[in-house]
């Protein structure tokens, strides 16, 4: 019979603890100043972090030292695993196995270390449902405490926010992804869905959990209301069942209450300018198509000094506004930065020294503490005055910039801001006088409590000096008393205090010495009276340890006791920071603050897309400005000229131009200034986009497949108060399919009698110019080129009326196409033209007989158009 193997105490311990873990998770152990993987997590541990896989006994281990792990967990949560820690919870003795409990596990959307965090971006967990009723969200940033939900019928109006706040981690109920593939075929919604969680960390939990019910009691307990009134809130939202999973998943993590979550706000959709997925994508608003935040429309736009101010404006972005007093009070704030210049550069460099304080207070909340941190909310607090007194400048100083300050100032739009900004004195100055100037990062290593602050721990502390004094002047004593020079009085981890002799001077070692140690060249030695002192001096080390740690623990809790304070405070330094930072945008690239209103129209004179305007000035260093951005008007309105059809040479400027459009009016939307001599935007509800041509072979879509999915989208969601880019609709298939296509769009866009969606629509169709004879509310437009011999100039410039060719070979040309390839183009392209299929063109090869050109004539039939 075979023997079975006796499993070590330790071991035991280790298997208790591995078993309670959700899968994908790796276990470190904490053994001394080691996390410790074994068997299965070891070899994974050691294939994800690169280092050494051993063999104890019969098992796998592979470890990192404690102090580097907040390193290697790092690169776990990037491989979308999930680290659990298991700490020594006791001080380690001689002979006893010591008490380890699990005290945390790390997700990818659940951790709240500082260096796993992005300081500039929002950190989500989000949790989906989807059943009959529609569709539930609910998000929670642990790190800033940031907790909302959304329901909402139609799915496609919740994609937009899901696709903005891009959760680092989704929570969905057992069994959803297998059910989305089985509904997706050609369902976008369910595509989009399945594509979205397939990029990040998924898991999917117990359908129980999801429970409305029980959710709304988690929430409430949570934030420790007895009803969710307050919060505007019904008690049966159907997302409370989605707040109520992400609660126990953060739970189960922290491996405890989460303690940050003072309130839940509920999104609405109704309330947000819309933006779907692909419009999100097309126009570069988080990320440019290259996937980097460089060349973004967020990035054009940030002059935030602070991480909280970079975070907010994300925010900002994720949720832009329909509320025009809300749209109004950022315009406003942002002119009394923009008309203060001084003001704001004072403030820019004060919010500098500010710390980041929600998460600051997060990490606090859910016991992750360490002194420097603690300093930061002194430093920040330090600045809250002077901050308050500059913005007081600022909103006294009238619009017009140096004029003089009237005594009874009237009300400001930065009052409100004012309002939230608490200096909190007492709180202020008990960290002032509590804490060093500079402090540690770590609270083992001690020695952050200013002198003065309290006697007791003064008191030990001199103890503990007063014995360091003894040590040296023992080691004088003895070298004295016994004649050996080089004595030395020194300490290791090991031994603790001893004599070290150097073997050259054994022979005068005195009698009392106690031998304990040998080394290459000396002898080490204690005594009594060393190790009495020894003693004294632990004892002296590890009171002054203990009563610096108590002291640390009453100024969190001093700080926590204002947590409300602290939170709205460091809420309105964020809001200031992108104010700032807008005006200073808007007064470097000359931008306009825009007017709003619930009009349908859109009126922007002489605008400029941000960040194309932004690459040029960047490329043409040096060249005094030959690249500058040629800027453009545009007036369109619903019910008068609500569709411009855009036609214009390859390479003219027409994406360009509708892009800037649709940037501008949500610019405009977040309560940024805009780059434009003048703008009045009249609120949109959504804006949509079909440009390019990108295919989406990951997801099993052609070309084609993604723009027709993206034109039924607006189709289907478009009202009269939405906003359409269209930029070549119809060019991934044949031209008369495509052409067809284009048309029939545009009649459907048009197909109200009085109102339809504003709509931009570039194309190369030329055909479709002659539309305008019959759609009353369609506009031609141009951009402009010169015609230079055979050559073209590019003008940048939109004018009215319809362009008479495309000029695609000139602008081959251009490229860099080989001549004889552009020749033998111009030839095909005449016989084409032609229409004539019978002429033979002396070439190389035989002109495929295409078919020629049809001409089309419109003819008025009712609603339609005829063909011929
Ligand atoms: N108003 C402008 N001022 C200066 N440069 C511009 C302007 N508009 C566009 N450009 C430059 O011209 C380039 C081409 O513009 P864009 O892609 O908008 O042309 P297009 O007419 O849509 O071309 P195509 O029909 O080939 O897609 C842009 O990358 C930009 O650098």
């Amino acid at each position: 019979m075979a023997r079975e193997k006796k499993i070590t105490p330790m071991m035991q311990q280790y298997y208790e603890v591995r078993k309670t873990l959700p899968p994908n998770t790796l276990l470190l152990f904490r053994l001394g100043d080691f996390y410790e993987m074994f068997h299965e997590d070891a070899e994974v541990g050691a294939q994800v972090l690169g280092i050494t896989l051993t063999k104890r006994s019969d098992y796998k281990m592979a470890g990192i030292p404690f102090h580097a792990a907040e390193q290697y967990i790092g690169k776990v949560l990037a491989a979308n695993m999930k680290v659990a820690i298991c700490e020594q919870v006791e001080t380690p003795q001689a002979g006893k196995l010591v008490k380890r409990a699990l005290t945390r596990i790390l997700t990818p959307g659940t951790t709240i270390e500082d260096n796993q965090l992005n300081a500039q971006r929002n950190h989500y967990l989000a949790a989906i449902e989807y059943d009959k009723s529609g569709f539930s969200l609910a998000w929670i940033d642990l790190s800033t405490g940031e907790f909302r939900i959304a329901h909402d019928s139609k799915p496609d109006d919740l994609l937009p926010v899901l696709v903005s706040i891009d959760p680092a981690e989704l929570l969905l109920i057992e069994g959803t992804q297998e059910s989305w593939q089985k509904q997706s075929h050609n369902n976008p919604v369910f595509e989009e869905l399945i594509h979205f969680a397939n990029s990040r960390s998924t898991s999917e939990q117990p359908s129980f959990q999801f429970d409305c019910d029980s959710g709304a009691q988690a929430v409430m307990e949570t934030l420790g209301v007895i009803n969710l009134e307050g919060f505007g809130i019904e008690k049966t939202h159907d997302a409370l069942g989605c707040a109520g999973a992400l609660l126990h998943y953060a739970r189960e993590t922290l491996r405890a209450e989460p303690k940050n979550l003072s309130s839940i706000r509920e999104y609405s959709a109704k309330a947000s300018l819309l933006i779907d997925p692909a419009t999100l994508r097309n126009l570069e608003i988080f990320k440019s198509t290259r996937g980097l935040r460089e060349g973004s429309l967020i990035d054009a736009i940030n002059g935030c000094k602070t991480a909280a101010g970079a975070r907010l404006l994300e925010q900002w972005l994720i949720a832009p506004e329909r509320s025009i007093p809300e749209l109004q009070r950022r315009l406003d704030s942002v002119e009394q930065f923009f008309r203060n210049p001084m003001g704001a550069t004072e403030l820019q460099a004060t919010l500098k020294s500010v710390r980041d304080i929600k998460r600051i207070l997060s990490r606090m909340q859910n016991r992750l503490r360490n002194p420097r941190e603690l300093g930061g909310v002194r430093d920040t607090l330090l600045q809250i005055p002077e901050l308050k007194s500059t913005i007081s400048e600022v909103a006294s100083s009238s619009p017009q910039a140096g004029s003089a300050v009237p005594a009874d100032r009237p009300t400001s739009p930065l009052d409100q801001l004012l309002d939230r900004l608490h200096e909190l004195p007492a709180l202020t100055e008990l960290l002032d006088r509590a804490l060093k100037e500079e402090l540690p990062s770590k609270l083992d290593d001690g020695g952050y409590i200013a002198t003065g602050y309290d006697p007791e721990l003064d008191r030990m502390l001199s103890l503990t000096t007063d014995n360091k004094v003894w040590l040296t002047e023992l080691e004088a004593a003895e070298r004295e008393r016994t004649g050996i020079k080089n004595l030395k009085v020194k300490y290791n981890g090991a031994f603790g205090y001893f004599i070290e002799v150097t073997k050259s001077n054994l022979s005068l070692v005195p009698e009392n010495y106690i031998r304990k140690q040998t080394t290459v060249n000396a002898e080490r030695f204690i005594t009594e009276d060393l190790k009495a002192k020894e003693k004294e001096i632990f004892h002296a080390e590890e009171n002054s340890k203990r009563r610096e740690e108590e002291l640390f623990l009453g100024l969190i809790e001093a700080v926590l006791e204002e947590s409300v304070a602290l939170t709205q405070t460091a809420e309105a330094l964020a809001e200031l920071d992108v104010f700032c930072g807008w005006a200073e945008i808007a007064r470097r690239w000359d931008y306009c603050k825009p007017e709003l209103n619930d009009s349908d129209v859109l009126d922007i004179e002489q605008g400029r897309h941000p960040v194309v305007e932004q690459m040029l000035r960047k490329d043409s260093q040096g060249l005094a400005g030959s690249h500058a951005f040629v800027p453009n008007s545009i007036g369109i309105s619903a019910s008068n000229n609500q569709i411009h059809l855009i036609t214009g040479p390859n390479m003219a400027g027409k994406s360009t131009f509708i892009r800037q459009v649709a940037l501008i009016t949500l610019m405009a939307q977040v309560g940024c200034w805009v780059p434009a001599s003048a703008a009045k935007i009249g609120i949109v509800d959504r804006i949509f986009s079909r440009v390019g041509a990108s295919d989406d072979l990951a997801r099993g879509n052609s070309t084609f497949m993604v723009e027709m999915n993206e034109t039924a989208n607006i189709l289907n969601n478009a009202t009269e108060n939405s906003l359409i880019i269209l930029d070549e609709i119809g060019r991934g298939t044949s031209t008369y399919d495509g052409l067809s296509i284009a048309w029939s769009v545009i009649e459907h866009l048009h197909r109200d009698p009085e109102t339809g969606p504003k709509t931009l629509f570039a194309t190369h169709y030329q055909e479709l110019t002659q539309l305008d004879k019959h759609l009353g509310r369609l506009e031609n437009y141009s951009v402009a080129v010169k015609e230079w011999n055979d050559d073209i100039v590019f003008v940048r410039q939109v004018v009215k009326g319809a362009a008479d060719r495309s000029y695609g070979i000139q602008v081959a040309r251009l490229a860099g196409l080989p001549t004889p390839v552009i020749d033998r183009a111009k030839e095909i392209l005449e016989r084409l033209e032609s229409d004539d299929a019978s002429v033979t063109v002396s070439s190389p090869t035989p002109i495929p007989v295409a078919k020629p050109r049809k001409k089309i004539k419109v003819e008025k039939d009712e609603n339609q158009l005829g063909l011929f």
